[in-house]
């Protein structure tokens, strides 16, 4: 193999040019200004291979990029929603401006072996489903244009000029794997043309949307690294590609570890000296007990509390103390740091009476689940400071809340905002949440949208999974037309809208009539989505532990629903 023809000085001066070159890059627009890298220029051009390229990628990103800062300046926001097919996002180009690429989706209709969006299926599955779509514009522009062409420029006028090119925006979860899949995956994003995509703090292999169990974290240095990984390949890549840094904490149950002290506040320990709740299951597995109220019995008695409720819970005699503690806590927690439970353990021995410290009893590991994880209970705060301190890793920020609970998302807006007022969001509406139930007036919900983009520049809405929901009753439509009509009802209904042609003479109106169909309300998010039947495996496959705690039950072949699944 001939070696590469260079000298020692030509070399290091290409080197010390491409150092240069990105040094300018990131000092070249507000977008990139905002970006804080943990690491050096000179890392990334050692990075590099030699063969430089450009990726259609940043075109997509600065045009998205364009459009978020036209809306946060005007107020006003895309609403977008999943898809995974190329005809229907060349549809979706007439009315919005991104077409958002859903792993929930990608998991149901993507791939060989469908299932629940547990994001169980290969890295590439969505950059894939990206490439697809990204393709299908190119070619929506490709012959429209050539079709604009056929016309002499005078009579051009009226003629579709749609803009086919919508840039994509899509689903990186949880990076599906360890900091090279993560790369790896960014890598695939920004070579499919991806304008910007969203990785969150989910643990890898533990994402369980179904209705039987909470959610899963991982600490916050590794979110950290998690979203440097991406920053590095993007970097690498010399791509304008958009992170969206999405958050899931809000409302999660499990945390993988305790690494990471700023995570502590929200930690769940046993106040009670009692066996280790592994043991205890353990114990009950092997002499066939009923696991569920196993768990509920042994939850009870080792009343799980934080440990600063700990603390509290054991000082409300000495409250002149109790603040001292408190303020003592308060005063060593900035937004984005907290005191370790070590810390915390001495400010109260500091802080509390002798007779009332020595009472104190947290352990966090007796109630860690069988996987390992621990058991925590963020409050927006935790999803605050998550937020906060991996902002400048990403452009944009999302914090998919478990349910839309108003205060909550206010709180979360306004606190990012005022550390980073043109902070641009985004905002998921989750198939399920109800959104008059969880406080809102029918008036406020019909002007969500314009209100939080003018309120908290959240500039990009999605609805994931219409395509579960909304597809699935078009469908239907169809299906039950279709039967009752024939191909007289195809023509009146269909084939005619589309070739702009009435047929009078086919006077068939009775399969207009359709009846609406509510039998099957609720089907599409937890029947037809798969969440029973993906309980029912992970329940099968921890011999009845998964969803214990959520009620589900494991009785003669048959898993019974929860009565009240995440959304209340
Ligand atoms: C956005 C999402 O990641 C998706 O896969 O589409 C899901 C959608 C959903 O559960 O409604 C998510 O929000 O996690």
């Amino acid at each position: 193999m001939p070696q590469i023809k260079t000298t020692l000085d030509a070399e290091q001066e290409a080197f010390e040019k491409e150092v240069v070159e990105i040094k300018a890059w990131w000092d070249s627009s507000d977008k990139q200004r905002q970006l804080k890298r943990p690491y050096p220029a000179e890392r990334i051009a050692a990075l590099r291979s030699s063969v430089k390229q450009k990726y259609a990628s940043s075109d997509m990103a600065l045009k998205l990029w364009n459009q978020m800062i036209e809306h946060e300046k005007n107020g006003t926001c895309d609403l977008t929603f999943g898809c995974t097919d190329p005809l229907q996002a060349g549809v979706m180009a007439k009315y919005q401006q991104t077409v958002y690429v859903s792993g929930a989706l990608c998991g149901y209709s993507e791939v060989s072996q469908p299932g629940m969006d547990h994001a169980d299926y290969p890295w590439d599955t969505v950059p894939s489903v990206v490439n697809k779509i990204f393709r299908s514009q190119q070619w929506q522009d490709q012959r429209q244009r050539q079709f604009r062409f056929l016309y002499p420029k005078e009579e051009r006028e009226g003629l579709d000029n749609w803009d086919f090119l919508t840039p994509i925006v899509a689903d990186g979860d949880m990076g599906f794997g360890g900091l090279t899949h993560t790369m790896k995956m960014t890598r695939a994003f920004v070579e499919a043309g991806v304008a910007m995509f969203h990785l969150d703090d989910l643990a890898i292999g533990a994402k369980k949307f179904t209705t039987g169990e909470g959610r899963t974290v991982i600490p916050t240095s590794e979110y950290l690294s998690r979203l440097t990984a991406a920053r590095t390949q993007i970097d690498v890549m010399g791509a304008e590609t958009i992170l969206l840094c999405r958050c899931d904490t809000d409302h999660s149950s499990y945390i993988t570890s305790i690494v990471d002290s700023r995570d502590h506040t929200w930690v769940l320990g046993a106040t009670k000296p009692v066996e280790a709740l592994t043991t205890v299951l353990n114990r009950a597995l092997a002499n066939g007990e009923d696991i569920a109220a196993t768990q509920k019995a042994w939850l009870e008695s080792a009343e799980l509390k934080t440990f600063d409720d700990a603390v509290a819970s054991i000082a409300s005699a000495a409250s002149e103390e109790l603040k001292a503690y408190q303020t003592a806590v308060a005063e060593g927690t900035t937004s984005t740091s907290c005191p370790s439970i070590s810390e915390r353990r001495a400010l109260a021995k500091k802080h509390l009476p002798e007779s009332i410290s020595s009472e104190l009893f947290f352990d966090w590991d007796l109630p860690r689940t069988p996987e390992g994880s621990y058991r925590w209970a963020p409050d927006v705060k935790a999803v605050i400071s998550r937020a906060l301190l991996v902002a400048s890793l990403g452009e944009a920020t999302w914090a998919r809340m478990d349910y839309p609970i108003p205060s909550d998302i206010e709180a979360f807006h306004l606190a990012i905002r005022a550390v980073h007022p043109t902070r641009k969001f985004g905002f998921g509406y989750t198939g399920g949440y109800d959104w008059l139930k969880a406080g809102w007036t029918p008036e406020q919900v019909k002007n969500f949208p314009w209100d939080a983009a003018k309120k908290y520049g959240m500039v990009w809405h999605v609805q994931p999974i219409w395509a579960l929901q909304g597809q699935r009753r078009g469908t239907e439509e169809f299906s039950r037309l279709w039967q009752r009509g024939g191909i007289a009802a195809y023509m009146d209904k269909v084939q005619g809208p589309e070739l702009g042609l009435t047929y009078p003479d086919l006077d068939i109106r009775d399969y207009r009539a359709l009846d609406s169909d509510v039998k099957d309300a609720g089907y599409a998010r937890f029947k037809f989505s798969g969440a029973y039947l993906a309980d029912a495996l992970l329940e099968t496959a921890t011999m009845g532990i998964y969803g214990a705690e959520r009620g589900l039950k494991m009785g003669d072949g048959v898993v019974k629903g929860p009565k009240a699944n995440r959304y209340g």
